[in-house]
């Protein structure tokens, strides 16, 4: 595991974080708040090869993970390449053990409420009084902890299915399962039957493992694991394999079934649509944070 540690403006926090996770790969992305630089900083600023900071700004530290080397290497001169260069400063890179991972993972994953009744809670914390519904959750390498909001508008979307639709769920497809919790959440709403699939094979037993812990029974597998047609379908994956894989997703819903789709940005949801449009109509039924959920209801009565 890989440390990039940088040093920006208040103002470069978001822009930057942002472009870590969605665009360089970073495994996890960790803030700390703006102080004013310091001697010691300075100091560290200076440093033969690293560019000399501008006295008592109020700067920010970001700290991401990336899994190679090379990713942060990249990163840091992808980011270096930007007309903010002269603002950021790469403090740090270097290798962090495996434990230094997990316990930093940890410190920043709280209990996320998806609805009021119903949260994801890493197994070392206690859930809140109010849950009724709780996904217990350990942080792996597998993307799904309930904090990124793609993954929150599609476990608020199940939540908010009617008994009547949730009835039906006698088979669910969750395609790019990462981490499973939206497998897991959907068992916990009343899923039968559920086969969880992803490219990654780390993320198949992570979605095992984390089944396990929840006392949820389901398949995991490769892709190859989907066969025939579910009432429901989820896919939170990003919007260019989600084009190509229309014909195959659409064709795993059962007449009458539900297609959830996310990892959609806004600017995205038409291209989206029409990518589906042979198949069926898809609407934005949430949106959060520049992203959106998208859902359609297949033709036919289920
Ligand atoms: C954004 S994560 C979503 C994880 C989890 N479902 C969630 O909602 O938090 C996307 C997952 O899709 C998997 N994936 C990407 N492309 C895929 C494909 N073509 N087929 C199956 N899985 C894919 C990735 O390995 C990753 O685990």
């Amino acid at each position: 595991m890989y440390e990039l540690v940088l040093r920006a403006p208040e103002a470069l926090v978001e822009p930057v974080s942002e472009a870590l996770m969605d665009e360089l790969e970073a495994l996890s992305v960790s803030v700390e708040d703006a102080d004013v630089d310091t001697d010691a900083e300075q100091a560290l600023f200076g440093e033969p090869g690293l560019p000399a900071p501008k006295s008592g700004w109020q700067r920010s530290t970001i700290k991401a993970l990336f899994a190679e080397e090379s990713q942060a290497t990249e990163a840091a001169a992808l980011l270096l390449a930007q007309d903010w260069a002269d603002e950021l400063h790469v403090q740090s890179l270097q290798a962090v053990e495996d434990q230094d991972w997990v316990r930093l993972t940890q410190s920043q994953f709280e209990p996320v409420q998806v609805t009021p009744a119903f949260w994801i809670v890493p197994s070392w914390h206690e859930p809140p009084q109010q849950a009724q519904q709780v996904i217990r959750l350990d942080p792996g390498l597998a993307f799904g902890t309930g904090t990124h909001p793609t993954t929150r508008m599609c476990l608020r979307w199940i939540a908010q299915q009617s008994a009547e639709r949730r009835a039906r769920w006698e088979r669910v497809l969750d395609y790019g399962c990462g981490s499973g919790i939206l497998a897991i959440g959907a068992a916990l709403h009343g899923a039968r039957d559920i086969d969880a699939v992803d490219i990654d094979p780390a993320a198949v037993q992570a979605t095992q493992d984390n089944a396990q812990a929840n006392g949820v029974q389901l398949r995991a597998g490769l892709p190859e694991l989907a066969q025939g047609r579910y009432p429901l379908v989820l896919a939170n994956i990003l919007a260019t394999p989600l084009k190509l894989l229309a014909p195959l997703l659409t064709g795993h819903v059962a007449a009458g079934g539900d297609l959830v789709l996310a990892g959609i940005l806004e600017r995205q949801a038409d291209e989206l649509k029409a990518a589906y449009a042979s198949w069926c109509e898809l609407q934005v039924s949430d949106s959060q944070e520049g992203w959106v959920l998208m859902t359609a209801r297949m033709a036919g009565d289920a």
